[in-house]
C-alpha cells in the first residue's frame, strides 16, 4: 500500500517542527527519514501513526484518507517508538499477550501467533523472563516483535537502534530486513545514523528543519557526488573533494600544500547531507 504525505505542517507553540513535509512511500519498500536531532522525524512519524494531529496537511494510505479512516488504518500499521515502552514487570510472553488482546486477535489464534513471534525474535527461550531483565537488543526485538504481532502491512520504527552497541545494531538491521522480505511489510524508519539509512533502506528522505531537502535511492544519491572523497586536514580545517577514481584523488592530493593529514574514503550519505546543508548529521 502506497502512503502519500502532502504538505504537513506542525507547530509546538511558536516552535515550527514541520514547515512543509511532502513525500511518498512505495509499497513493500524500506524508506528512511534521515536527519539530525530536532529535524522533525519523530513529529512526522507521530503524525503518520495518529499519535499527533498536524496543523495542516493530508495523509493517504492507498486511497484512504487518514483523517476519515484512522481506526481502520491504525489496525494495519505497527509502531515501534523511540523508547522501549514495554512493561518491565510482565514477562516477555505477557507483554505480547497484552498487545494481542489490545489488537483484537481472535482467542484461538493468539497462542500460535505469540509462539511464531517468539521464534522469529529469537526470544522463545526467554518467554517467561521479566521484560525488564532482557538485554538492550532483546528488549528492542521484543518491541519490534510486538509491533508485528497483528501482521501489519506497514511498520513504523522511530530510531530503531538508538543506544545499542554496533553488533546489536546489525542484528536489528537484519531483523528489520527479514520482516520486510518475509512478510512483505512496508517499513518506514527514522534515523540519524548514516550507516543505518544506507544499509537498510531502498529510499532515503533527507529531513532538515522540518522540510524534505532531498530524496532518492542511497546509491544514486551517493553517485551524484562521485565515488571517493579526498579529505584534507590542514591548519585545523577539513576540506572534502570528490572524485570518480582513487588515482584522480591522489593526483589532486599532490597539488595541495600544507597538508597535516589526508584520507581517501568511499562517499557516504553524510557527504550528500553535508553538501546540501554545510552541516553533518551524525554528531
Ligand atoms: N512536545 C514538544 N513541545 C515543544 N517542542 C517540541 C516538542 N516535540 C518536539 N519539539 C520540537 O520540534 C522540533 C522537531 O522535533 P522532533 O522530535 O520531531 O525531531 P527529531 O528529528 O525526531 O529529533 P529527535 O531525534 O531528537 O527526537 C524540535 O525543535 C523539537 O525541539
Amino acid at each position: 500500500m502506497q502512503i502519500k504525505v502532502i504538505d504537513l505542517k506542525k507547530k509546538y507553540g511558536n516552535i515550527t517542527a514541520l514547515k512543509n513535509i511532502t513525500f511518498t512511500i512505495e509499497d513493500k519498500t524500506i524508506t528512511a527519514l534521515l536527519g539530525p536531532n530536532g529535524a522533525g522525524k519523530t513529529t512526522t512519524i507521530n503524525i503518520l501513526t495518529g499519535l499527533l494531529k498536524p496543523d495542516e496537511g493530508e495523509i493517504f494510505y492507498g486511497d484512504f484518507s487518514f483523517q476519515t479512516n484512522s481506526k481502520k488504518i491504525k489496525s494495519i500499521i505497527g509502531v515501534v517508538p523511540q523508547h522501549n515502552n514495554i512493561d518491565r514487570d510482565l514477562t516477555v510472553y505477557q507483554n505480547l499477550l497484552v498487545h494481542a488482546i489490545l489488537f483484537g486477535l481472535k482467542k484461538n489464534e493468539i497462542k500460535n501467533r505469540i509462539e511464531e513471534i517468539l521464534h522469529f525474535t529469537g526470544l522463545i527461550n526467554h518467554k517467561n523472563k521479566k521484560a525488564g531483565k532482557l538485554s538492550g537488543g532483546m528488549k528492542r526485538r521484543l518491541v519490534i516483535g510486538r509491533a508485528i504481532l497483528h501482521r501489519p502491512k506497514i511498520l513504523f520504527l522511530d530510531e530503531p537502534t538508538v543506544g545499542l552497541d554496533p553488533a546489536t545494531r546489525r542484528h536489528i538491521w537484519d531483523f528489520v530486513k527479514n520482516i520486510n522480505k518475509n512478510f512483505g511489510c512496508t517499513v518506514v524508519l527514522t534515523t540519524h545514523y548514516i550507516e543505518e539509512a544506507e544499509l537498510l533502506s531502498d529510499y532515503v528522505y533527507f529531513i532538515d528543519k522540518g522540510e524534505i531537502i532531498k530524496y532518492g535511492e542511497p546509491e544514486k544519491l551517493k553517485s551524484e557526488m562521485g565515488k571517493y572523497v579526498l579529505e584534507i586536514f590542514s591548519g585545523g580545517k577539513t576540506i572534502e573533494e570528490y572524485f570518480e577514481s582513487k588515482t584522480e584523488a591522489i593526483e589532486r592530493l599532490k597539488q595541495h600544500e600544507d597538508v597535516d593529514l589526508a584520507k581517501i574514503r568511499d562517499v557516504n550519505l553524510e557527504d550528500v547531507y553535508l553538501k546540501l546543508t554545510g552541516r553533518k548529521i551524525d554528531i
